[in-house]
This record gives structure tokens, C-alpha cells and sequence, in this order.
């Protein structure tokens, strides 16, 4: 490893950062790793929580990436270090970079960010939160239900359950004559009905309760109902942060066994019971409870035993990649797609074992369910009567597909708010999508029913594409106008990359090609890996973008207008408060948007594209209209970005500033790229000579002219400027003619380089 320039140092991951066991998601393997302080999640692949977690202050990055050579077989590059330990550090999660995150922001001591469920309640389905204060409500219970959570109590009812579930099971043939005469009495049938409406209820309770003593927390406690069901809900959080498997799988078991430990109290009044109404009512009650508690536990989605099998092991969404593999496999059959090659070894046979076991059983059930109806019911109710059930469920698995399928094409083609999109018809106001962006919808949290996945921030790998932006032949015209006339280029991961040109070169048509606000007429662009057109919103989430016109909320104060964006993006106060510190603002949180000046006004502007941590940020002229001074510190902050290891697109008309921050630039002129390099290269390929300067009362144009080596001299602003190309010789020359303190040089700049270049396209 050469880590970058400190592989003696020894940083040290964050010691109260909750780490859950390793999950397969799809292919890939990743580490849950959530900031107890600010509540925000991450997933990190394998090599990244690798390097994550063997920062243990002890170890120096040289030993680290010894290590990292050994378990993966290659070696970290100097900007895979870079970028790796910008990440680590810009996300807080080693220490002393929490001090950067979460220092003075009110989730620092508060309470954790609450989970809720979302989305608009209708007659046909919603929900309703109802305890205003879930977490207070589990809290005493917990304390008050601490003598069920010892060895002797726990041992006790689970012998006690075993024993009832065999007698139940040997005495299964009574039961259900029990319940056949139950089914007549409707008076009994109703009170058990409540019965169990009472044991789901209890069901959740024990999730939550199971989960807080994890150390999980409940946020939310309520009713849902998908017409014709109504049941409760119970929100726990942390669950995938539970640092063993079993305690995660205690979580999801804890409702099922919760339901058969409520049958106990009947199983001896149903035994001991004389036979008559109150026999058989008992023995309905017991084999609803026992089929309920048992149906729970059948590994399919959305029962608890689909979320038990997932937490045993170690799989997250284990019905939807089991399809995603299999679909893979059949493709690849096919030669539609690569198959399934990309799947470790132990994802193919889960996701095999699982897609064939599940197949099975939902056959089976579907068998099963379709003889009951047509024998017994075809023969009571006709054969119209017998398929009815069989209708109606697959009108019901039918409509609940396509309901799914329309709520994914919702999320996925909402356009922001104020997007109209219609950004092609004239030169648009550019708004910064930090203020338009639609936040994510409310993310439920790891409770153990349909309600949605959390959105963890995925950190980007270490060796995924080095590439963040990929341009290639890009065109764009106006009429009869080339705005932008097959352009090629690549931003790299980490890279301060500058694109700069004359008026109408055609940059600010390209940036927003980028960013998606247009759309090219040929060519492609990538970010991140994806499509930026169409309108991408989940794309957007991992771009922050400045403008030179942002849109401010200009009437709060500079932290009400940062919260306000970080509401949007679906983010805590803390979000805002971070970033702006982390653009030295801290001190202005107070001030009006109005009464900010300029340079802050840009810094402001920067946080707001800063707010969601994006992964690309794209900066137009950030510097523009301030002052020197406000521009060198402006400078330094951006300086400050670029050390964090975050990829920058910068498009400005300062060469100095290009010069002094940018990896790349690319010069851009009537539409075209024509020069791209380093801005060192740039100049070195520029050839231009070397300027040295004499006040011109020391040295006259003629004797400088008789120097060796001068090739041009001219006064210019009371200087005699001399060119160049053996300036140590002309300079020993000067010296002596005019002394040493007369003598200034000036080397080429990227300017120089800018003039010639884009001076000679006219
Ligand atoms: N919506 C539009 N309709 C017509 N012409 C446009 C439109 N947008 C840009 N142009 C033209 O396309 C060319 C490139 O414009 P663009 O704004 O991309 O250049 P630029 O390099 O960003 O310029 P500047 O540095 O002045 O912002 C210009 O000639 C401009 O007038």
C-alpha cells in the first residue's frame, strides 16, 4: 500500500457506530453500518467494511493495506486510498471526523430520528399511529415485563408450548370437529374472533418488545388496514444493526411465539372442559390461534418466518432476489443476459434452494386450496360455488401485483417538485436541485411488515468504475445552432475536473446534459453509472449542484433555509447544521439569506448542494462576482472538498482558479472540446517562454534587446517585459545591468495556454 503520504497514521473507526451482521442483497454482500448519533445508515461492500473495520487506532494504513493485500489479493492504489479514507471521514464514521458530522447539532444528545409510516390513508387502506409516544409506552413495558426475560421464565413456557403443540397435534381430529360446531354458534365464533384480534395485537407488542431488549426502538405503534384485513403494526428500528443474527431473529419470532404462548391458559380449560359449547368453543379458539401462530411462521413474504429465514441467513429480500437470480439464470440460458456469473457461491445455492422451495410450498398451497374448494365446496355450493375462492384469490394476487408494479413506476417517475419539464423550449433558469428535489418518502422502519425498506446510503466501492461522469460524442443543437458538437470526456472518481471556455463555448448546455436537465440529441452520458435522461430522481439524490442562480429561500435565516432543504431530501436538522459548518458558515446560522454577503451567499449555496452528501458535485462558477479575498477563501473550502476524496465538476471563467484547484480541465470552444490535459500539461505543451520584467529606468528596450538569449522586448506599463526561453542566463544577465532587486519573472500560466488555444479557434 502507498496510503497517502501518512500510511504511518492510525485512524481509528468510530468505537459507537452499530454494525450489523453482513447481508446478501442480489449479488452483492453488505455491511449495515448506522451513525447512532444522526441516525444515518450505510452500506458497506465487503473491501470497504474490510478497511473500515480494521482501522482499530492500533494498526497504521501501511499495515492495514498489508492486510487488505492478503485477504483480497491486491494491493489499494494512492487514489483508492484517498478516496477511501475521504468517504470514511466525510461520513463520520472515524473518529474524530464526528466532531466534522454531528458536533453542536441538537441529535447529538436528542433522541434518535422516529420512523413512521407513510403515505396517504384511504378508505381502502392506510394506517393510523395510535400511541402518541410508542417508545415511552415500550420503554415500561420493558421494565415491567423483565421477569419474562429470564432463563428460568423463557424455558418454562417454551417446554410448556412444546407439550401443548403435541397433544394439540394428537388431538388434532378433535379440533377441528370443534371447530366445525363452533362454526354454527355465531355468537362464540365472534368472541374468539376478538380473541385473536387481541393475540395480533399482542403479537406486535411482542416484536417490539423482543426488539427494544436488543436494543432496537419502537417509533411507531398502530392500525393498518388493507381492506377486508385490519391488523397492527409495531415500527422497531435498528433490527439489521443487531450485531448477532439471533437476536434479530428472537425480533421476527417474537409475535408467532408470543401467539402460542397466549394459547396456553386454554389448552387445560379445553381439555379439562365437559364436552358441550364451551369443549368445542375452546377447541375452535385453539386451532384458529395454533393455524394462525404456525401460517406466520411459513417463509414467505410478508410473514414473520419470510423475515426469521432472511435474518438466519443473512439475506435481505430473499423472495425478490431468489426471481432476480433465477430471471439471471434463465437469460443467461438464452444468451440474453451474463447469467448468473456475478452471484458468489453462496448466494446461487440460497437464492436456488429458496426460489424452488418456495415455488413448491406456494404450489402445494395453491393445490391443496383448490382441491378443498372443488371437492367440498363444489359439492355443498355447486361448481360455480367451488371456484369462487379460487377466483377470488387470484383476483386478489392479480390486483396486489399490479398495485405493486404501479407504486414502483410512481416512485420511479415522479418528477421533483417545480420539475415541469420542459427545460428544452428556452435558455432555463438553473435551480439548484437541492431545493427541488422530492425527499425520499417516509421510510418505515425495520418492522416486520410490508411497509418500506429504509434507504441506506451505499458507500462507493473501492474498485467499482473509476469513472463518475462518462461523456461520449455528446451533441446538442439549437435550431441551426452546434451548442455542443460531439463531445468525449471522463471525470474520474475523486477528480477536481475544470471545464472552461469563452461565452457560448457551449459548457453550461453540457453540465446540464449532465445533470439531466437536457436532453442530448446524440451521443450518451453517464453518471454514477446511470442515465441521467430521462429525469433520473434517484440519480439526483447523489448529485449536488451550485449555480450561479441558486434559488435561496430568502427570507429565512441561512440554518432555517439549509433545514428546509434537508426536509426535502428526507434529512434531520443535523444534515443542515453539518454542512454548514463544513462551509465555515457556522457562526452565520443566525443571519438572513438577505443580509448574507457575497461570498457567503456562495458558500450558502455550496452547503445546499452539500446537505445530502452527494457523491458528485457540480459547481458553476462558485467565485463568480466576489472580491480576491472572498475568492482565496472561497478557494481553500473547495480545497477543503478535494481532500475529502468528492468527485468536482467546476466550470469557471477564472484560469487562476482552475489552475490552483483542478486535477483536469477541459477547455471548451464553439461547441467542441479542444484541449484537455492537466493544467501543468497544458502550459508545458503551450512552449511559451518566459517573461522577466525591469522598471524602465533601470534597462532600455534596445539594451535588453542586445542581451543573449532575449528574443522580445517592449515596454509595457513603465516595465521593460523581456521573452524568453533561457530565462537562468537572461536573468544573471539582468542582474548585473540593472541589480537584483529590479528582476521579476513571469512563467506561462494556464491563461497563457487558454489565450492561445482558444485565441487561435476565432
Ligand atoms: N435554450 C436555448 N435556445 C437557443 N440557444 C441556446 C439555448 N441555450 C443555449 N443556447 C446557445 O447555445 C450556445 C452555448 O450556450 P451555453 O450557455 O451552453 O454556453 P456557455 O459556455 O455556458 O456560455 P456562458 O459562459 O456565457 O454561460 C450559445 O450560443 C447560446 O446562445
Amino acid at each position: 500500500m502507498r496510503a497517502p503520504g501518512m500510511p504511518e497514521s492510525r485512524p481509528r473507526r468510530r468505537p459507537d457506530l452499530l454494525v450489523g451482521p453482513a447481508v446478501l442483497r442480489g449479488a452483492a454482500e453488505l455491511h449495515p453500518v448506522k451513525d447512532p448519533v444522526n441516525g444515518r445508515r450505510f452500506e458497506l461492500r465487503a473491501k470497504e467494511f474490510f478497511v473500515l473495520d480494521h482501522l482499530d487506532g492500533e494498526r497504521t494504513l501501511a499495515e492495514v493495506g498489508d492486510a487488505y493485500a492478503g485477504r483480497f489479493g491486491a494491493r489499494l492504489g494512492e487514489a483508492q486510498w484517498r478516496q477511501l479514507l475521504g468517504l470514511l471521514y466525510g461520513r463520520g464514521l472515524l473518529a474524530g471526523a464526528e466532531g466534522a458530522a454531528q458536533a453542536g447539532s441538537p441529535g447529538a444528545s436528542g433522541p434518535r430520528p422516529k420512523g413512521a409510516l407513510s403515505g396517504r390513508s384511504t378508505v381502502l387502506s392506510g394506517h393510523v399511529r395510535m400511541v402518541s409516544d410508542a417508545g415511552a409506552l415500550i420503554e415500561h413495558l420493558h421494565r415491567r415485563t423483565a421477569f419474562a426475560r429470564t432463563p428460568f421464565f423463557l424455558g418454562t413456557v417454551l417446554l410448556l408450548v412444546c407439550a401443548m403443540m403435541i397433544h394439540l397435534a394428537a388431538e388434532f381430529g378433535t379440533l377441528v370437529d370443534d371447530m366445525n360446531q363452533l362454526a354454527h354458534q355465531p355468537v362464540l365464533l365472534m368472541a374468539a374472533g376478538v380473541g385473536l384480534w387481541v393475540s395480533m395485537a399482542l403479537h406486535e407488542l411482542a416484536h417490539g418488545l423482543v426488539g427494544r431488549a436488543f436494543g432496537g426502538t419502537v417509533t411507531e405503534i398502530g392500525l393498518r388496514w388493507r381492506l377486508p384485513v385490519t391488523y397492527m403494526y409495531c415500527l422497531v428500528q435498528d433490527v439489521p444493526f443487531f450485531a448477532r443474527r439471533r437476536h434479530q431473529m428472537a425480533t421476527a419470532a417474537a409475535g408467532p411465539a408470543m401467539n402460542l404462548a397466549l394459547l396456553l391458559p386454554l389448552w387445560p380449560l379445553w381439555a379439562w372442559a365437559p364436552a358441550g359449547a364451551p369443549h368445542s368453543a375452546l377447541g375452535g379458539a385453539l386451532l384458529v390461534g395454533l393455524v394462525f401462530a404456525l401460517a406466520n411462521l411459513a417463509p414467505l413474504p410478508p410473514l414473520d418466518g419470510y423475515k426469521l429465514l432472511g435474518y438466519g441467513l443473512g439475506v435481505e429480500r430473499l423472495a425478490a432476489g431468489s426471481r432476480g437470480y433465477l430471471a439471471a439464470a434463465v437469460a443467461g440460458r438464452f444468451g440474453r443476459g451474463p447469467g448468473t456469473g456475478g452471484y458468489p457461491p453462496r448466494a446461487r445455492a440460497v437464492y436456488r434452494a429458496y426460489g424452488l422451495a418456495a415455488g413448491a410450498l406456494t404450489t402445494g398451497a395453491a393445490a391443496l386450496l383448490l382441491l378443498w374448494a372443488t371437492r367440498t365446496l363444489a359439492e355443498r355450493y355447486g361448481t360455480a360455488g367451488g371456484w369462487a375462492p379460487v377466483l377470488l384469490l387470484l383476483a386478489a394476487v392479480v390486483l396486489w401485483r399490479l398495485g405493486l408494479a404501479a407504486r414502483a413506476r410512481r416512485l420511479q417517475h415522479t418528477p421533483p417538485d417545480g420539475d415541469e419539464g420542459t427545460r428544452d423550449s428556452a435558455h432555463p433558469p438553473r435551480t439548484a436541485p437541492a431545493v427541488t428535489a422530492r425527499p425520499p418518502r417516509g421510510t418505515a422502519g425495520d418492522d416486520h411488515h410490508p411497509a418500506r425498506e429504509p434507504r441506506e446510503q451505499v458507500m462507493t466501492p473501492v474498485e467499482q468504475a473509476a469513472e463518475a461522469v462518462v461523456i461520449d460524442d455528446v451533441r446538442k443543437s439549437y435550431g441551426d445552432l452546434k451548442a455542443v458538437d460531439g463531445v468525449s470526456l471522463t471525470v474520474r472518481r475523486g477528480e477536481f475536473f475544470g471545464i472552461l471556455g469563452p461565452n457560448g463555448a457551449g459548457k453550461t448546455t453540457l453540465i446540464e446534459m449532465v445533470e439531466g436537465l437536457r436532453r442530448a440529441d446524440g451521443g450518451s452520458v453517464s453518471v454514477l453509472g446511470s442515465s441521467p435522461w430521462p429525469r433520473n430522481t434517484e440519480l439526483l439524490r447523489r448529485l449536488g449542484v451550485q449555480t450561479q442562480a441558486s434559488a435561496f429561500f430568502t427570507r429565512l435565516s441561512a440554518l432555517e433555509h439549509l433545514r428546509t432543504v434537508a426536509t426535502l431530501y428526507g434529512l434531520g436538522p443535523e444534515a443542515a447544521d453539518r454542512a454548514l459548518r463544513e462551509v465555515g458558515l457556522g457562526e452565520q446560522g443566525g443571519t438572513r439569506v438577505d443580509d448574507l454577503s457575497g461570498g457567503q451567499r456562495q458558500r450558502l449555496a455550496i452547503a445546499t448542494a452539500l446537505v445530502h452528501e452527494p457523491e458528485l458535485i457540480m459547481l458553476d462558477e462558485p467565485t463568480a462576482a466576489l472580491d480576491p479575498e472572498a475568492r482565496r477563501s472561497l478557494w481553500s473550502l473547495l480545497r477543503g472538498l478535494k481532500s475529502q476524496g468528492r468527485t468536482i465538476v467546476h466550470t469557471t471563467h477564472h484560469l487562476d482558479e482552475a489552475e490552483a484547484l483542478c486535477d483536469r480541465v477541459a477547455i471548451m470552444s464553439h461547441g467542441r472540446v479542444i484541449a484537455l490535459d492537466t493544467p501543468a500539461n497544458l502550459v508545458r505543451s503551450l512552449k511559451a517562454p518566459t517573461r522577466v520584467l525591469v522598471p524602465a529606468d533601470r534597462i532600455t528596450v534596445e539594451r535588453a534587446l542586445a542581451i543573449d538569449g532575449v528574443d522580445r522586448a517592449e515596454v509595457d506599463n513603465g516595465e521593460v517585459v523581456m521573452e524568453t526561453r533561457v530565462a537562468g542566463q537572461v536573468i544573471v544577465a539582468v542582474n548585473e545591468i540593472a541589480g537584483p532587486d529590479a528582476v521579476q519573472t513571469r512563467t506561462a500560466t494556464l491563461e497563457d495556454a487558454y489565450l492561445a488555444l482558444t485565441g487561435s479557434e476565432h
